[in-house]
């Protein structure tokens, strides 16, 4: 098969052409899962006991401020146990040009964790989570990774005893490679596995986000959903002849956008099925231990999500149980979750 000939460096399936410059980023994020019945998956238990918390009580406050802000986000962060935490961002500043975008973004994910980010458009969610992944730098601030601090962009070495994996938005499939070759590329190039056993792999997969006999069939010739959808499966796909496996957290951007209801339901039922709960997660085969969604869509939000984050002027304004989020009496939330016009968020 052609796939070297493919060699790109690829992040998380990301084409090189986007992260040419973190070449050390080698893909180390195959996926884990191990399908439970349609039943099973939906029996999920809420496993965080933080209260919520009301960073603030709208953008005037948040401006006028901030070191309640601050003193809030420390109180929640810090009802962790700190061996649970996976990951952590501190105070976290990035600009594109003149442009702002996170103005001191902290939180903490802990394992078994299912974490959603959500705010308005153009916030900076998707960069929170490049930020996350390693392949964006912060200009200030930093990402921990169990506690060790994480320089630059990432590298294979710093985040030994944790994977990372992010799921695009946009897919980024390899254009010229089949679904087959895209779903196993990781299996394809990195492990020892028979080709028909990843093939066979695949289609279990794609079977696992409802696509059937669509493996020989090239990107461009799939809808935008069927694309999202494949590259689930190419994000989840591991290689089951290990014994055991690092943690891996996942972070998805948006894998519900563009989806019809029912193939929403289908992703954030796979997306709660990889999930595994509870400190065993690190040598469970196929399981992720926690993951970090962005989604403006309500549906994920309450399928996929236990425990929220809410992100607007450049700092997490608001957090708390997803369950909370309808009844915060925080006027920013309260907007969002209205659609409302009027409020302290502007267009
Ligand atoms: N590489 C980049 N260069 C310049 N500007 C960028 C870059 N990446 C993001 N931005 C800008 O940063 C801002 C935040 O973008 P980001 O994609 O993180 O927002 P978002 O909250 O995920 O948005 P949406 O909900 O619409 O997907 C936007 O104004 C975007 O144009």
């Amino acid at each position: 098969m052609s796939i070297s000939a493919a060699r790109l460096t690829i992040a998380w399936g990301t084409p090189a052409a986007s992260f040419h410059s973190s070449s050390r980023c080698r893909a180390s994020v195959s996926g884990r899962r191990s399908w439970g019945s349609s039943s099973s998956w939906r029996n999920v238990l809420c496993t965080c006991s933080a209260p919520p918390r009301n960073l603030g009580d709208g953008l005037a406050s948040l401006e006028s401020d901030n070191s309640r802000v601050v003193e809030n986000l420390g109180a929640f962060s810090d009802s962790m146990n700190e061996g649970e935490v996976l990951i952590e961002c501190r105070d976290i500043h990035k600009s594109f040009g003149e442009k702002q975008i996170l103005r001191g973004v902290s939180f903490k994910i802990r394992h078994g964790e299912a974490v959603g980010i959500i705010g308005p458009s153009g916030t900076g969610k998707s960069t929170v989570l490049k930020i996350l992944a390693g392949l964006l730098s912060p200009d200030r601030g930093e990402v921990l990774i169990r506690g060790r601090k994480r320089p630059g962009l990432v590298d294979d070495e710093e985040i030994s005893g944790l994977r990372i994996g992010l799921v695009f938005q946009s897919a980024a499939l390899f254009d010229s490679l089949t679904v087959r070759e895209n779903v196993g590329f990781q299996l394809y190039e990195n492990s020892n596995m028979p080709q028909d056993k990843i093939a066979e792999l695949v289609t279990e997969n794609l079977a696992a986000v409802g696509l059937k006999g669509i493996e020989n069939r090239l990107p461009s010739e799939l809808s935008g959903g069927m694309k999202k959808r494949v590259a689930l499966a190419r994000s989840i796909i591991y290689d089951s002849t290990k014994e055991a496996v690092e943690p891996e957290v996942l972070l998805y951007d948006e894998p519900t956008a563009g989806l019809d209801p029912i193939a929403s339901t289908v992703v954030e039922d796979l997306i709660r099925s990889v999930h595994q709960k509870g400190e065993s997660s690190d040598r469970r085969l196929g399981m992720i231990a926690s993951y970090v969604v962005v989604t403006h869509q309500h549906s994920t939000i309450k399928r996929a999500t236990d425990r929220l984050l809410f992100l607007y002027g450049g700092r997490i304004v608001w957090e708390g149980m997803t369950h909370e989020f309808a009844t915060s009496t925080n006027p920013i939330v309260r907007q969002f979750a209205s659609g409302s016009l009027d409020g302290p968020i502007k267009y």
